[in-house]
């Protein structure tokens, strides 16, 4: 049997530029598959296949790719005997349900009798069925949005994320039936040599998203000042601490998270905190 991976990747949309960034961030050299849809890894034991999003749960179940990047909706919509490896983040959503904006929506039974057009048929089918509506599904391939504007459908079941496509279309959002966002899946039956280098690939994941986010910090503070900022920035097990040439001072560096920062920074110039550097970080390891 190879020991090598192939991962499926969507050749080009909104998951590809995220995918592509997180293969080589993780330090695994892959060249884009615009042309050629099957380019080898340069430092790692992979091969990447590019596909269409569509394709991608399909060819992990048959085993033709044994991983694939993917939006959790297709991985819901195909229904393929596949498991979620890892969240990943990105290309987050929801797929709801919607309906012209000038409508009463009294709750759920708004939509028996009506025709719902959809990319998604699957995942609004099992949803109809569990909540008892009989409705019509109409399925399209794209702008289902002005499905109902032109007279094609009485309401929605869409991807949304800002929510401008539906106001751009008179259309209001009514129920959120999934969220999704990026999944890495994997063949449920990788071999014993597969499953290592997935292991591998999902170390390597992790430790970049855990710096996503996160900022080292270093700062000037006076000894008599340590134990107090010590309690405004807890790092990763305790902040290290180097003595300055300067009596008295010490230089502190510590990790801390990008949303805090600004609150964060503040209190410690308060403190008497000076010189203060924050850097980003590519990786962290446990
Ligand atoms: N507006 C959005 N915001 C965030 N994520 C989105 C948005 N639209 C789609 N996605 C996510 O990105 C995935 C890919 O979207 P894209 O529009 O590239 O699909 P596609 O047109 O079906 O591509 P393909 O040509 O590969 O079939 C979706 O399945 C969904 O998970
Ligand atoms: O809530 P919003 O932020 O407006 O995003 C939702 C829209 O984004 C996606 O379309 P996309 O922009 O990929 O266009 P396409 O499906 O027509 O290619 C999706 O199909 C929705 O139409
Ligand atoms: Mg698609």
């Amino acid at each position: 049997m190879e020991n090598k991976i192939k991962i499926a990747i969507q050749t080009k949309g909104r998951l590809n530029e995220d995918s592509m960034n997180l293969i080589n961030e993780a330090g695994i050299g892959l060249s884009v598959g615009r042309r050629t849809l099957v380019s080898e890894a340069k430092n790692f034991p992979m091969d990447a296949l590019y596909l269409r999003d569509d394709d991608i749960p399909q060819t992990v179940a048959d085993g033709v790719s044994d991983i694939g990047i993917v939006g959790e909706n297709e991985v819901a919509e195909k229904s393929e005997n596949v498991v979620i490896a890892k969240r990943l983040g990105f290309s987050k959503c929801r797929l709801s349900l919607a309906i012209p904006k000038s409508l009463d929506y009294p709750g759920l039974e708004f939509f028996n009798g009506k025709k719902i057009a959809t990319s998604y048929p699957g995942i609004l089918k099992k949803f109809l069925r569990e909540n008892n509506i009989d409705a019509d599904i109409h399925v399209i391939t794209g702008s289902v949005e002005i499905a109902p504007g032109i007279g094609l459908a009485d309401a929605i079941f869409d991807i949304v994320s800002s929510g401008s496509t539906l106001v751009s279309n008179r259309l209001k959002e009514v129920e959120v039936v999934m969220k999704s966002e990026a999944v890495l899946i994997a063949n449920p039956n990788l071999s014993k040599e597969k499953k290592e280098i997935l292991d591998e690939l999902i170390f390597r994941i992790e430790s970049v998203q855990r710096a996503q986010g996160k900022k080292y910090i270093l700062l000037n503070i006076p000894n008599e000042k340590v134990d107090e900022i010590i309690r405004l920035l807890p790092g990763m097990k305790a902040p290290t601490l180097v003595p300055l040439a300067k009596e008295g001072w010490s230089s502190m560096h510590s990790v801390i998270a990008e949303n805090d920062f600004w609150e964060i920074i503040g209190k410690l110039k308060k403190a008497g905190a000076e010189g203060i550097l924050v850097i980003p970080i590519e990786k962290m390891i446990f």
